[in-house]
């Protein structure tokens, strides 16, 4: 038995075409089905619908064969021990930095809201700019207009909600989309179904350029 854990929202709505294309479709209805672990048209493959953040967890610690998850959360959560052998290209966006239109240029000493600590120490260090960190876990949006802080470093789609609250994107830290992850022993142990799935995954990626 494979078993894919793969991130509750936005990221499983676009992962479902890919994973029917590799006979994937599950039986259960996460949004109606109160079972944590749903059974598919595969009898070898079961997928589990988690918290963003707990995916890279539950495929390190093996409780996962292979998992589905935006690069943001891998690179935050350090998860070096997976390997990421596939860019799906499903939920893309940009990390960025973002303040109010009206403030003045990211510089000097700054207060930063967001919810990815680590990698907004590192790009902050790497620019050399002090930046006191506030950890939010959601509406990053809120916080400058509230005097929270001065900017924030979140994700960036259409823009909208910046543009909603009065606020600007302004630096691009990175581009964003969601990686295939897989467990180290898992790609030992259960090798030919393992590699199989990501034949079958690359063909649909190509097909889809
Ligand atoms: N606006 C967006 N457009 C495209 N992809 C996005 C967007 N926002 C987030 N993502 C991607 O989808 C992933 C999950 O985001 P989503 O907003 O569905 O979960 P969340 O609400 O942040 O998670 P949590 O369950 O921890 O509250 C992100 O880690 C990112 O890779
Ligand atoms: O540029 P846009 O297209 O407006 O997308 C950006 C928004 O999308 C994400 O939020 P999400 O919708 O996931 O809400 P949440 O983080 O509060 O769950 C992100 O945190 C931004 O707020």
């Amino acid at each position: 038995m494979l078993t894919i854990a793969v991130s509750k929202g936005r990221i499983y709505e676009d992962a479902l075409p890919l994973l029917a294309e590799a006979g994937i479709t599950p039986i259960d209805d996460p949004l109606t089905c109160r079972k944590l672990i749903l059974r598919t048209t595969r009898d070898d493959v079961q997928l589990v619908i988690i918290r963003a953040t707990d995916v890279p967890t539950f495929v390190e610690y093996g409780a996962a064969d292979m998992g589905i998850a935006g690069k943001d959360i891998l690179l935050e959560h350090g998860a070096e021990s997976l390997y990421e052998p596939l860019d799906l290209n499903i939920a893309c966006c940009r990390l960025m930095t973002a303040a109010h239109k009206d403030a003045p240029p990211i510089a000097g000493r700054v207060r930063v809201a967001t919810k990815y600590v680590k990698i907004t120490q590192r790009y902050f260090a790497g620019l050399g700019i002090q930046a006191e960190i506030i950890k939010l876990y959601g509406s990053m949006e809120l916080a400058p207009l509230v005097g929270l802080s001065d900017c924030i470093v979140d994700l960036v789609d259409t823009g909208n909600t910046l543009k909603a609250n009065d606020l600007e994107p302004r630096d691009l830290i990175m581009n964003i989309s969601s990686r295939l992850v897989v467990n180290k022993a898992a790609m030992k142990m259960k090798h030919q179904a393992i590699q199989t799935l990501l034949d079958q995954f690359e063909k649909t990626l190509a097909k889809r350029g």
